[in-house]
């Protein structure tokens, strides 16, 4: 089986700065992937490429069978990849039923947009309770499902979420995770960047854990959660 998405030897620079260099993975669909580590390990930056906002500067990049480098990012949405960036970028004035309609502003399908914004709001009840509040009313929490149900909105192929649990309490990241782990469950292929590595590692089928712009590690979710190094470094444990 070929990959949904693969990433050969990426590499991404801001002028003379190199923050990826050179990292190599896959995702099947159907799976989730998780990049984990540090602050600065070039997480966001490999996820701001893959969605068209940044230029590698080498590499292949293949999803769905297309190559991506040079594709525009709203080209890259229509080919079914849709991103859930980190702080969440919500537009505060508009409803949140305009924030989640304009998930969907590649589409001319109004029936099935409203069947979509419907499903948001089953996905996320407080989201169809505050439909007609401006956005920006929301929680942190519920910013952060509302960014997740506006990129559900283009129906993504492959769903990246970066950083989704970043700020929020206990209880709104096992919300968000308990989402995360039920849109796979539907059949989503997830590629989750994330700080909190336990959470990550827990839903994920693989997991690659990166340092100043590499991949020092990959394996299985189960495996890195018990790998003693990524334990002591990643997981708070002597
Ligand atoms: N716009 C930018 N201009 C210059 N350097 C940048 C820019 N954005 C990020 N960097 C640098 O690129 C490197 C990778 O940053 P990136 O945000 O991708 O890391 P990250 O793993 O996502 O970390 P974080 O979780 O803090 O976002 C860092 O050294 C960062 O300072």
């Amino acid at each position: 089986m070929t990959a949904l998405l693969e990433v050969e030897d990426l590499k991404v620079a801001y002028g003379k700065i190199e923050a990826v260099k050179g990292i190599s993975f896959t995702v099947d669909a159907g799976e989730i992937v998780t990049l984990i580590g540090t602050n600065g390990a070039g997480k966001t930056t490999t996820l701001r490429t893959l969605s068209g906002l940044l230029k590698p500067a080498a590499g292949r990049i293949t999803f769905d069978g297309k190559p991506l480098g040079t594709v525009p990012a709203h080209k890259i949405v229509a080919l079914g990849l849709a991103h859930s960036p980190e702080g969440r970028h919500i537009f505060p004035r508009l409803t949140i039923t305009e924030n989640l309609q304009l998930g969907a502003f590649l589409r001319t399908d109004k029936a099935g947009i409203e069947k979509d914004i419907q499903r948001a709001y089953d996905l996320f009840p407080i989201l169809g309770e505050r439909q007609k509040q401006p956005a920006g009313t929301l929680s942190g929490g519920e910013q952060q499902m509302l960014a997740m149900g506006r990129a559900l909105m283009s129906q993504p192929k492959l769903l990246m979420l970066d950083e989704p649990s970043m700020g929020l309490s206990p209880i709104m990241m096992q919300k968000i995770m308990k989402t995360i782990a039920e849109l796979k469950s539907e059949g989503m292929t997830i590629l989750l960047v994330e700080q909190n590595a336990q959470a990550a590692l827990s839903l994920a089928d693989h997991g690659h854990v990166m340092e100043i712009g590499k991949i020092v590690l990959s394996g299985s979710g189960q495996d890195l959660l018990h790998d003693e190094s990524v334990r002591k470094a990643y997981l708070g444990e002597d």
